[in-house]
């Protein structure tokens, strides 16, 4: 079992909060990831999960029993840290065993599970080399291992990839995917590329200023982020924001007033703004409608296009947007440089912020998407 719940957890250094008010519970067998920007704090939650630090305040339970005063070694949890760290004079098979030999557990049973771990991690061919005769890839592979071989109910992750290059970062994070599903024990992994995040996670909890800004199913955050920041921080390329001002803050549809002058009805709640007030507008890279379906446009010029194949990112200026905004476009759009472009919008497809970064409530239907 692995069930862990976090009752508003704080953490202080030197009289700083650095993690407050955390409520979180982690079912059994789920994959949760931990993301937000540098300094947010996701490390810190982590290694107080792991025992690593202390917890200020709140309470932490692992399958119903406190666990904040357990030492590290003494809970049901294993971790696998960013550096690797391998003893360079031990074999990878005595590396994997190294942690149970302290434990002293019995020879043949350390020798079952290095090799069960070994066999789930594609490492057995590899079991007598050093760690200076295995790639990068294969070292996490073995860093994995040692963690797997405690059989623990609960394992961490803290930002293991991240010493590895793109293509390999992408192999290992199918390989992790796997074997969650083949263990089926519940994972907490920490990382600050949401790719992985989104990818990984049953359910994301995305911090923020060592807070919860959001939890929930990834594509819930992508469709219905409840905060400005969550919004920015989910989706690649980033939303694009455009000032508007609020013109009539109905009941189903908020209505405002574009840059350009043009009005545009959004399909949102406009809890707590007025008439008059500044308000965001977001829109997804890919959320912008041909012209012909737009119920507002914006005129944009053309100022990058980057063709990646599967489909081209278009980068344009729009009159009184600070910045550019992107276009989301498939395949190989015919684009030229400077070229004038209509950006459709329609109030389906867009997000509103107040001016406190708050998300008004979006008022539509995504098939299988929980707000
Ligand atoms: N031992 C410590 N003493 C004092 N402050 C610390 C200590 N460890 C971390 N902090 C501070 O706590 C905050 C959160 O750090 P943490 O490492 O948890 O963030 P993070 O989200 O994991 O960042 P990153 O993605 O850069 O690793 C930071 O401001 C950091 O400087």
């Amino acid at each position: 079992m692995g069930h862990l719940t976090l009752e508003g957890i704080g953490k202080d250094y030197d009289g700083n909060e650095i993690s407050r008010d955390i409520d979180l519970t982690i079912a059994d067998g789920e994959f949760v990831v931990f993301v937000g920007p540098s300094g947010c704090g996701k490390s810190t939650l982590l290694r107080m999960v792991a025992g690593l630090e202390d917890i200020t305040r709140g309470q932490m339970s692992l399958d119903g029993e406190r666990i904040n005063e357990i030492p590290p070694q003494e809970r049901d949890i294993g971790m696998v840290f960013q550096s690797y760290a391998l003893y360079p004079h031990m074999t990878v098979a005595e590396n994997m065993a190294f942690g149970l030999k302290l434990a002293r557990t019995d020879k043949a049973e350390i020798r079952r599970r290095v090799e069960h771990a070994a066999d789930i991690l594609q490492l057995t061919p590899l079991l007598e080399r050093k760690p200076k005769d295995l790639s990068g890839g294969q070292r996490q592979r073995v860093a994995i291992g040692r963690t797997l071989v405690k059989e623990p109910a609960v394992f961490l992750f803290d930002e293991p990839l991240s010493n590895l290059d793109a293509s390999l970062r992408v192999e290992m994070r199918v390989q992790i995917a796997e074997l969650h599903k083949r263990l089926g024990a519940t994972m907490i992994y920490v990382t600050h590329d949401q790719v992985e995040a989104m990818t990984l996670a049953d359910r994301i909890v995305l911090l923020s200023g060592g807070r919860i800004a959001q939890v929930g199913a990834p594509l819930s955050l992508y469709h219905f982020p409840q905060s400005l920041e969550v919004a920015e921080f989910i989706g690649s390329p980033r939303i694009n924001t455009l000032p508007v001002t609020v013109v009539d803050p109905g009941p189903r549809r908020t209505g405002v007033r574009l840059p350009s002058g043009e009005p545009l009805a959004v399909a949102v709640l406009a809890r707590g703004l007025a008439a008059g007030d500044t308000a965001t507008l977001g829109v997804r890279a890919e959320d912008f409608v041909a012209p012909d379906r737009a119920e507002a446009r914006l005129t944009a010029r053309l100022m990058v296009a980057e063709k990646l194949g599967y489909e081209t990112l278009a980068h344009l200026q729009v009159e009184g947007v600070e910045g550019t905004l992107t276009r989301r476009l498939d395949g190989l759009a015919h684009l030229e440089e400077h070229q004038a472009v209509v950006l459709g919008l329609a109030g389906d497809h867009c997000h509103l912020f107040g001016p406190d970064g708050r998300a008004c409530p979006r008022q539509v239907e995504i098939p299988g998407i929980a707000h």
